[in-house]
């Protein structure tokens, strides 16, 4: 059966990112000799434009359909004050599909240590995986929008808090074996039962170091010694944050790739950031974080970690030999950074 890839170019710079993931496909499929059928429909703020919704039906269809969503980013001003917003069909997607786990790693690459904003002696060996709960918590739980007074709830079940542990106990014994359990456990419900149901877990788990750390801490912590970090399993709100806070670390957020996962194989595939409209259009933004996203497909999705490894080495060789884009203090245009990766694969 023909492997179906789905993308989903969205607004501000997606369409941008989602052309260079396309063009190291486009490569590297011919080089590993796999085929593939591609697929793009409307997403977000511009499919609100065209269909009068984030998530139109047919793009519902083509992604329960795909073995892998690759997304590039929705949102934009021209949408925030709307009644229906972007946001919506991104929530609404990784709910429909199922991807409860979402998994966002931020490694400073050997000899990139200047890029990140702490002293290179602090970052040096900085390799964490945050593994985010992704279709709970605040974000779905019952909301009242007003002027005067809104409320939103946060809620979690003990299965949603098991099953988005058990990937962050094997993600850790997959990796250097330590998880921090990140929650604020001192003030929140939710954050007491997980903090619980974790504990239960580690029985499980007698090889992994378990620790929990509260969320304002886990936050100073990130950038006082990163490298104190493995594994990181924290609730959908709180992984939103530290993911972003994570990525500056690392070097920029423009690097910062995700894979969005459920009980299936497929899954959803973005880099972390947003449609950044300060940047759209102009051919600056960074296309690493979505081109690993897609080398997060090709492992997590498509079968093809030959594909994947041959990605990530051709980005280390392109950034250690200086290409990057202007987040990185470089002067590559998204074309030319995505060019010196194709050169490279
Ligand atoms: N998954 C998603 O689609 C996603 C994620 C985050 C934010 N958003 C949405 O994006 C919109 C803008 O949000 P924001 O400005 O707070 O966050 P953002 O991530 O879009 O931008 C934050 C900053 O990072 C920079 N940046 C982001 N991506 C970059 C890249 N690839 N290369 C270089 N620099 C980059 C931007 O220029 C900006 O200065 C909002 O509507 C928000 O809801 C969407
Ligand atoms: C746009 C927004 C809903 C989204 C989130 O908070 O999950 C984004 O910030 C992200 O990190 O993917
Ligand atoms: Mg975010």
């Amino acid at each position: 059966m023909t492997t179906k890839i789905v993308f989903l170019p969205g607004d501000g710079v997606g369409p941008e990112v989602i052309g260079a993931a396309e063009a190291v496909l486009a490569k590297v499929s011919e080089q590993e000799g796999f085929s593939y059928a591609a697929e793009h429909h409307a997403f977000g703020g511009a499919a609100i434009d065209s269909h009068g919704d984030p998530f139109p039906t047919e793009t519902r269809a083509a992604c329960l359909a795909a073995d892998a969503v690759i997304l590039g980013a929705v949102g934009g001003p021209k949408w925030a004050g709307g009644s229906v917003r972007p946001e919506q069909g991104l929530l609404a997607m990784r709910s429909e599909l199922g991807t409860f786990a979402n998994l966002r790693p931020a490694t400073i690459m050997p000899g990139l240590e200047a890029l990140s904003p702490l002293r290179p002696e602090r970052v040096t060996g900085c390799d964490l995986l945050i593994v985010r709960e992704l279709t709970g918590g605040l974000y779905f739980g019952d909301r009242e929008e007003g002027s005067e007074a809104a409320l939103d709830t946060c809620r979690y079940s003990r299965d949603e808090v098991e099953r988005i542990a058990r990937i962050a106990f094997d993600a850790a014994r997959g990796r250097r074996g330590k998880l921090t359990s990140v929650d604020k456990a001192n003030v929140l419900a939710t954050s007491r039962l997980w903090r619980s149901v974790v504990d239960d877990m580690a029985t499980d788990y007698p090889d992994v170091t378990l620790d929990h750390m509260l969320v304002d801490a886990a936050a100073m912590r990130l950038v006082s010694a990163p490298t104190d970090f493995d594994v990181i399993l924290t609730e959908n709100l709180f992984g939103d944050i530290l993911s972003d806070q994570a990525s500056a670390v690392a070097g920029s957020i423009g690097l910062a790739p995700s894979a969005s996962l459920g009980s299936g194989k497929g899954g959803i595939f973005e880099p972390i950031h947003g449609s950044a409209p300060d940047i759209a259009g102009q051919g600056k933004a960074n296309p690493v974080g979505t081109i690993l996203s897609l080398a997060m497909a090709l492992r997590h999705s498509l079968d093809q970690e030959a594909a994947a490894v041959r990605i990530e080495t051709a980005v280390s060789k392109a950034l250690a030999d200086g290409h990057g884009t202007f987040d990185l203090g470089c002067s590559d245009s998204t074309k030319e950074m995505t060019a010196a990766i194709c050169e490279r694969l």
